[in-house]
């Protein structure tokens, strides 16, 4: 089956700056993909690139199984919505709207009407006079409305409050059961996003960490509180990414399987053991990164 994104060995510099480093993905079709990585992880950067905003500096990008430079019916395929950018013009919601009508070929202006009352967004407001939230309103509208096959979304909520966020994760949520395509979703609130996504993409410094399906993660990430002796001794082959010691207790997280035997020795011997967050997990693994000691 042809996968909805693929990219081989894409890099891209920007002078000596290196913001995307040899990054290869396969990304089947028809999952909501969770893009997580620090400031200034090449998040931003490795969306441009598959929706041909830049130029590879190395490496390629084919999206359907075409190459997406210079290529209109790929990019009719592709909704792009970058971060949040506050341009001043005169242009009012419903020019938007009708512009990306015209670019879009499977654009469902019916649902674009429902979407503006449900974030009840006039069509009539100018964007100039949008607030920060109200735009990411009509990014996320036109992102939904758009049914393209493959939608990119960079931190598409800038300035929205808590109860829109989750009015949008609902949205989305719901949309996407009726009309499954592939949504890559760049994000910093992993954990309120993390229930949207299949499989989570994790870059570092320009770099591929994993591209994992998001059970698999929780089936492999454990926070563990104990006596020191006892998780010394037990967990001394396991993967280590979060260590704390406070007197004879010890806390550590770790990125590594615990068979059925070694989570009920654990238990048995007085051991907490509970799964960590998406939001610890990133955490840990990007600070490990930096060059803290566990
Ligand atoms: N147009 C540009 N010119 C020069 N350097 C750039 C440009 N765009 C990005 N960079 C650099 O590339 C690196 C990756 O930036 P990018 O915006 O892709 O990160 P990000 O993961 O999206 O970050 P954030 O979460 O802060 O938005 C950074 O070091 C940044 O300074």
């Amino acid at each position: 089956m042809i996968d909805a994104i693929r990219t081989v060995q894409l890099s891209k510099a920007f002078h000596s700056e290196i913001a995307v480093n040899n990054i290869s993905l396969a990304l089947p079709k028809d999952k909501i993909y969770g893009l997580l990585g620090r400031n200034g992880a090449g998040k931003t950067t490795l969306l441009h690139l598959m929706a041909s905003q830049y130029i590879p500096t190395e490496g390629e990008v084919t999206i359907l199984g075409e190459s997406v430079y210079e290529n209109r019916e790929v990019l009719s395929n592709i909704c792009f919505i970058p971060g949040f950018t506050k341009h001043v013009h005169a242009y009012r919601v419903k020019d938007f709207l009708a512009t990306a009508a015209s670019f879009y070929p499977n654009w469902d202006q019916a649902f674009a009407d429902e979407l503006l009352e449900t974030f009840e967004l006039s069509p009539k407001k100018k964007y100039k006079e949008l607030s920060a939230g109200m735009v990411s309103m009509l990014s996320i509208i036109i992102s939904m409305a758009s049914r393209a096959p493959v939608t990119l979304l960079d931190e598409p909520y800038t300035g929205l409050d808590a109860t829109a966020r989750h009015l949008f994760y609902d949205l989305l949520a719901d949309d996407f059961a009726k009309n499954p395509r592939t949504i890559v979703f760049s994000t910093h609130l992993i954990d309120e996003a993390s229930r949207l996504f299949e499989d989570v993409i994790l870059i570092d410094k320009g770099s591929l960490i994993f591209h994992q399906p998001i059970e698999v993660l929780e089936e492999q990430s454990f926070t563990i509180s104990g006596q020191t002796s006892i998780i010394e001794h037990a967990l001394s082959t396991k993967n280590i990414i979060h260590k704390e010691a406070l007197g004879n207790t010890t806390h550590v997280a770790i990125f590594d399987h615990l068979t059925k035997q070694e989570m009920t020795a654990l238990m048995e011997a007085g051991i907490q053991v509970s799964k960590l967050s998406l939001q610890q997990l990133f955490v840990y693994l990007t600070a490990k990164r930096k060059g803290d000691s566990v």
